[in-house]
């Protein structure tokens, strides 16, 4: 599958721009068509009454092609029209020209005696919600029950965010076929529930348009940032692929900051060190055995501890406790990557912009935080970054001058020059306590092997979700350090 992800005003862009690089309007219009009934003859073969809804613009052109290509493969096939076809226009009104078939007032069309519902009524570019008979048909819809194959998007979606047009209603899909690429909404939730099983169709939009339109969101695959993993040296030195030091809170508390330790380490780090109070560090020797443990007992003790060997990487917020405001501070002063997440982020709750000037005081360094949605919302506070979860990541990271990880089903991580990756490998049972501190791990352990920050963050990402998967139903945030290595290994 092809890692760009376009926005509806980029595929839209593409579509003006095919013409002239030799893809005429209506041969995409006919190509998109036979996609779908392809995949409605498909996904569904038992199939014999088909009810195709089609909307007003091209979304609508494209379901009364399909209509055409599945009656012609002998389906009983009915369009129920949200407009009458004399008011489509240019390739739409065609390819309704084309149909032969009976066509019913939206308004009027029984779902309930189809096997198939095919839902052509609005593309991914819809930015208002569904109203009228088109809302009424999709709750009607929904009572049915019947088997619904959606064109582009389901109807009612946003493309972009994810998530519903204006709040209005979105037609649940069982797949939904699209054109040419992905876009955003087909992977934030809950866009991606929404669409079911994912269909991509190449409808022969020439790759010089799609690369002329400069996608900058991705899927997070490892196609986007292998090239920049590191690969270690022969000769290599233990300092050589870097030096990783996490800050441990408390006594009563030092799982989390563990967990980052060994996950930095799996991740590759030449050497990882434990720094914080002594009664923590004998918590912590009664468990590990490869990370190395330094005493400190303030701000001061671990700026003197960081300093004693170069630290290419540091990880602040696992486990940290409250009040490590200075912690945080003294780690971006003297660490060459930082990696903030949970506690260090809660410490600025409210002060984005104290964080961020702490990082613009070290250019050049890289800081990658990676916040969930809770810590996300106290960080910024009244003045959180508002729209898409693809909107909100990138807004904090210019504002912040970090790269940043939004966390969650669909993670995001958002890089300063506009680029982002959304993942979509990450299995459920990944939600669970502590896989958090194990991402903070892996990021700074590629991190510290200098790996540049955005592709750190990407990648520890999709890693993190692979060895979830592995580990399957019953995983606990303990088990996913140990994983690693066979899924670093299926990278090589
Ligand atoms: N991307 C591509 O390369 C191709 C796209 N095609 C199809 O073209 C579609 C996009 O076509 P359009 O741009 O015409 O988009 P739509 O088919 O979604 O229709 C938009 C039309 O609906 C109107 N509208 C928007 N919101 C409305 C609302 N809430 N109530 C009533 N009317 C509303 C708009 O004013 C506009 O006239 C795609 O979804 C895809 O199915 C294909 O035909 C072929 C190639
Ligand atoms: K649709």
């Amino acid at each position: 599958m092809t890692l760009e992800l376009l926005s509806t005003t980029e595929m839209a862009d593409a579509d003006r721009r095919a013409p002239a690089a030799g893809a005429p309007a209506e041969a995409l219009m006919e190509a998109a068509g036979r996609a779908v009934a392809d995949a409605a003859l498909d996904l569904w073969p038992l199939a014999r009454r088909v009810v195709v809804m089609a909307g007003p613009g091209n979304n609508g052109g494209d379901g009364y092609v399909a209509a055409r290509l599945l009656a012609a493969r002998g389906l009983e096939v009915a369009v129920a029209a949200l407009v009458p076809r004399e008011r489509l226009k240019g390739d739409a009104a065609a390819a309704a020209g084309r149909w032969e078939g009976p066509v019913v007032p939206l308004a009027e069309a029984e779902f309930s005696g189809a096997d198939v519902v095919i839902d052509a009524l609005f593309g991914a570019g819809l930015s208002r919600a569904l109203d009228g008979a088109a809302a009424n048909a999709v709750e009607r819809l929904r009572t049915a029950a019947v088997p619904t194959l959606a064109v582009d998007v389901p109807s009612g979606l946003d493309g972009d965010t994810g998530r519903p047009a204006g709040q209005g209603a979105v037609v649940r899909a069982g797949a939904t076929v699209t054109f040419v690429r992905l876009k955003p909404g087909h992977v934030l939730y809950p866009g991606r529930a929404l669409c079911g099983r994912l269909v991509l169709a190449d409808i022969g939009m020439p790759e010089r348009v799609v690369e002329s339109v400069g996608a900058t969101v991705f899927l997070n695959r490892p196609a986007l940032w292998l090239a920049a993993l590191p690969r270690p040296e022969p000769e290599g030195h233990k300092y050589g692929r870097g030096h990783c030091v996490v800050w441990t809170g408390p006594e009563f508390a030092t799982g989390a900051a563990r967990l980052s330790a060994v996950a930095a380490l799996r991740a590759g780090a030449g050497a990882v060190t434990l720094i914080g109070p002594p009664s923590a560090l004998r918590i912590h020797a009664a468990h590990v055995t490869a990370v190395m443990l330094r005493p400190a007992d303030d701000a001061a003790g671990f700026a003197a501890a960081v300093a004693l060997r170069r630290t290419d990487a540091a990880v602040v917020g696992p486990g940290a406790g409250e009040g490590v405001e200075e912690i945080v501070r003294r780690a971006l002063d003297l660490a060459g990557a930082v990696v903030l997440d949970a506690d260090a982020l809660t410490a600025f709750a409210g002060r984005p912009e104290d964080l961020a000037a702490a990082i613009a005081a070290r250019p050049d360094r890289p800081v990658v935080v990676t916040p969930h949605e809770g810590e996300f919302g106290r960080l910024f506070g009244d003045a959180a970054p508002s729209g898409s979860k693809l909107e909100r990541a990138r807004e904090a990271a210019v504002r912040l001058g970090a790269v940043v990880a939004l966390k969650g089903p669909d993670t995001v991580v958002a890089s300063l020059d506009g680029r982002a990756a959304i993942a979509d490998n990450a299995p459920p049972y990944l939600a669970t306590a502590g896989a958090g501190d194990v991402l903070a791990g892996i990021a700074a352990g590629l991190l510290a092997q200098r790996t540049p920050a955005f592709e750190a963050a990407a990648a520890a990402v999709w890693i993190h979700g692979e060895a979830a998967k592995a580990i399957g139903r019953g995983l606990i945030a303990d088990d996913l350090p140990g994983a690693l290595p066979a899924v670093l290994a299926a990278l090589d």
